[in-house]
């Protein structure tokens, strides 16, 4: 669509986009990370939207589960080639937010790129890396990560498949003892996978060792057939990610070579010997990296759900505001804004969080290669709970945005179920979300009661900050209000320490008090982490080397932010004494000052997220705003629409109509 031909233009978004005061591009940059950034996605996407080979033949939602696996299956073995083919030599880890809407429903090779490769860059030894991390970055070999089983998923150490070392052969023995012990759940191994991590109980000489990675082969290289020793099969439909097969294995007392362990971190010597870790959980290290990523595709799932439901709020008219008067758009409404925007705000809070994480992450990740832990609880703390609220906060986005456009937002054209599926995904996946919140609160307390000892974690620096707990302040700057979060994180923390100790005190043991303080231990680790977020947000936009125009676009979206979660939780801000009752109501008057100020702006902020149609793939969000035509036309592609009178009105309508006669 050539975006500069209005005449192909819904009218309300013709008049929208023209009244954008700031430089689209330049916020496109910011999105993106940069002018490159921008300029190698839109390479990449270009890339694949002219290639015919990602069009689906029907509609996903019109397959059967075993066609709609084919169908991704083929076009994600066409990606794979395709960026493979280029010259340029593009890092598909790198650039997996543009790929983002080319393969619908999951796809088979997702966790071969997100978990396998990267589980054997973090675990492998280097002769390991030698072996496989060229093979698997080739697609030569396929794997995933086999760590869930059906009677453990949270618990990692509660896992039950065993890997028994056997010194007389030089070999494990890979076995499923129980029905719970079957691995449950990893993408792509149902039917896809002929390799796979499996995270197994380590025994050597008589002892448990606990988790660690093996690298197994499961399937034939040539045939594909299951190996001896393996059952393998697919677990079946599930509320989203259909093309991924999802999948179960079993082993009989499959024997692996010593070797096939993952030995970065953690070595069995050929006798036998054990040989530990710098840090006892660097065996989770692939899950913690995972997280990070998850922050960034969570924010790419809501950019996409808050740009249908932007557009499609500005092209659809409903009701009056004014009575007699013509139906205004329904973007107009305040309840509607209320919906919509908040969201375009989180999408950038979600960005800057990701990126500040990554940062950390990388500074720990060369940290460790001089043998340093020092940092990595506190990168554990801030990657659970980023990906907590990020999964949660984009889920709820997605679903809001889903009710902001009505019935239509119900149909699959409309893509939010299918985006909606993709993401709630998020909150269970790679560490269920109260799980790891429940994680943060541990650091949390943890660092509380280590007040005064230098732990070097800058993220809870805050908590030794006790006369804060006394200033309450009375401007408003953005600066102040994330004040007002820090406040009240370590207020919640405060408190909760102070009830452990007390239920501690009356005689207690520590873990039933910590279980029942866990839902306020919960509220910490929530608070702590949104004050984060803000800090990052408040800061990020501040220090923004940026034309006025996007600065002040960014600033607002920045106070939105904040305003509208400190509305969400007022309560505990009132409590800890950080705001009064007449600063929130204040507040909430200034909210709606400011869902009124970016409204005009909402169309052209969602446009630089520079979403083409083709992956967007949305009735309702199209660039052209043609929503009813494309309903229309999507609804006539139903099967059930090839004939007048359908056959099961013969075989069982017309029986029921003319029983009674
Ligand atoms: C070129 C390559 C580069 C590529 C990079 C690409 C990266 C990917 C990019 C984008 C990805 C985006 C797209 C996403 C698509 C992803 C698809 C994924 C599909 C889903 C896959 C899965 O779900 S895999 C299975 C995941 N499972 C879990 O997450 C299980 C959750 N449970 C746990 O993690 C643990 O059990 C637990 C943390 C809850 C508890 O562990 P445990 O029982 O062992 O703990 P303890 O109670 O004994 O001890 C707690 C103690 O340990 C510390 N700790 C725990 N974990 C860590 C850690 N990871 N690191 C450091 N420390 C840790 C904890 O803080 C406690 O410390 P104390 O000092 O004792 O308090
Ligand atoms: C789409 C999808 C893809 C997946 N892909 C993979 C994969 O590729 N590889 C893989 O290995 N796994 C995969 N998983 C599994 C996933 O990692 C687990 O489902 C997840 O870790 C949660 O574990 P669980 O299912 O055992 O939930 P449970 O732990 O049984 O959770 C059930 C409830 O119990 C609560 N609960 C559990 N423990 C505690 C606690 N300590 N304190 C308080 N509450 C608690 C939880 O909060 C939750 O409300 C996938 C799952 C999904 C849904």
């Amino acid at each position: 669509m050539d975006k500069n031909n209005e005449r192909e233009c819904n009218e309300d978004l013709i008049r929208e986009r023209r009244k954008c005061n700031f430089n689209i591009e330049e916020l496109t940059n910011i999105v993106d990370g940069g002018k490159a950034r921008t300029a190698r996605r839109r390479e990449i996407q270009r890339l694949l939207i002219n290639d015919p080979e990602f069009l689906d033949e029907i509609p996903q939602d019109y397959m059967s589960h075993e066609d709609r696996y084919s169908n991704e299956l083929r076009k994600s073995a066409h990606l794979m080639q395709k960026l493979a083919d280029q010259e340029s030599g593009h890092d598909i880890h790198q650039d997996i937010g543009a790929l983002t809407g080319i393969l619908k429903d999951g796809n088979p090779l997702m966790v071969h790129l997100s978990m396998f490769i990267p589980a054997i860059l973090g675990q492998a030894n280097s002769e390991q890396q030698e072996k496989w991390l060229g093979r698997s970055l080739r697609n030569e070999i396929i794997g995933t990560y086999a760590q869930t089983e059906l009677g453990h998923g949270t618990f990692v150490r509660g896992l039950e498949t065993r890997a028994t070392y056997d010194p007389t052969v030089e070999e494990f023995v890979l076995h499923t003892p129980t029905i719970t012990a079957t691995k449950w759940w990893p993408g792509g191994l149902g039917k896809t996978c002929n390799y796979c991590v499996v995270m197994a109980q380590l025994y050597t000489q008589g002892r448990c060792y606990g988790p660690h990675p093996f690298i197994v082969q499961l399937r034939d290289e040539e045939t594909h057939r299951s190996l001896p020793g393996i059952t393998l099969g697919e677990i079946g439909p599930r509320l989203g990610l259909n093309s991924n097969d999802n999948g179960f294995l079993k082993f009989e007392n499959h024997r692996i070579p010593r070797t096939n362990m993952l030995m970065k971190h953690s070595q069995v010597l050929k006798d036998g010997t054990y040989v530990k870790p710098l840090h006892n959980k660097l065996s989770y290290g692939t899950m913690m990296l995972v997280r990070v990523g998850i922050v960034g595709a969570c924010s790419r799932s809501l950019q996409y759900a808050v740009t249908i439901a932007t557009r499609y709020s500005a092209v659809r008219h409903q009701s009056e505001i004014v009575p007699g008067q013509p139906e205004p758009q329904i973007l107009d409404y305040q309840t509607q804004q209320y919906k919509v925007i908040p969201q375009i705000a989180s999408v950038f809070a979600l960005i800057f969080s990701a990126r500040s994480l990554s940062k950390i992450q990388s500074s720990v990740t060369a940290k460790l290669k001089d043998g340093n832990t020092d940092l990595l609880p506190e990168l554990h703390s801030l990657s659970s709970g980023l990906k907590a609220l990020s999964s949660s906060d984009a889920s709820w986005g997605v679903e809001v945005c889903r009710l902001a456009c009505g019935g239509h937002g119900y149909l699959a054209s409309s893509n939010l179920p299918r985006t909606y599926t993709g993401t709630t995904c998020a909150i269970t996946y790679e560490g269920e979300n109260t799980v790891l919140l429940l994680q943060v609160a541990r650091y949390l307390i943890k660092s509380y009661r280590s007040i005064g000892k230098e732990t070097g974690a800058s993220s809870v620096s805050y908590l030794a900050d006790q006369t804060s707990l006394a200033s309450s302040s009375s401007s408003f700057s953005n600066k102040a209000l994330v004040q007002a979060f820090k406040l009240s994180a370590l207020s919640l923390v405060a408190e909760a320490e102070a009830r452990l100790q007390k239920l501690c005190d009356m005689g207690q043991e520590f873990y039933h008090a910590w279980n029942y303080c866990s839902v306020l231990l919960l509220k910490c680790a929530e608070a702590h982490t949104r004050y984060y977020i803000c800090e990052k947000y408040e800061q990020t936009v501040d220090s923004l080397k940026a034309s006025e125009g996007v600065k002040n676009v960014l600033q607002s979206l920045c106070r939105l932010y904040l305003i509208y979660h400190i509305t969400l939780t007022h309560g505990d801000f009132l409590k800890c004494g950080a705001l009064t009752p007449r600063n929130i109501a204040v507040l909430e008057g200034e909210m709606c000052d400011l869902l009124a100020v970016l409204r005009p702006q909402a169309v052209s902020i969602v446009d630089a997220f520079d979403i083409p149609d083709e992956l967007l793939g949305s009735t309702l969000g199209c660039w052209d705003g043609n929503v009813y035509q494309r309903l229309y036309d999507e609804a006539l592609k139903s099967p059930l629409n090839k004939t007048d009178v359908p056959d099961a009105y013969y075989k069982y309508l017309l029986p029921l109509m003319k029983s009674s006669l």
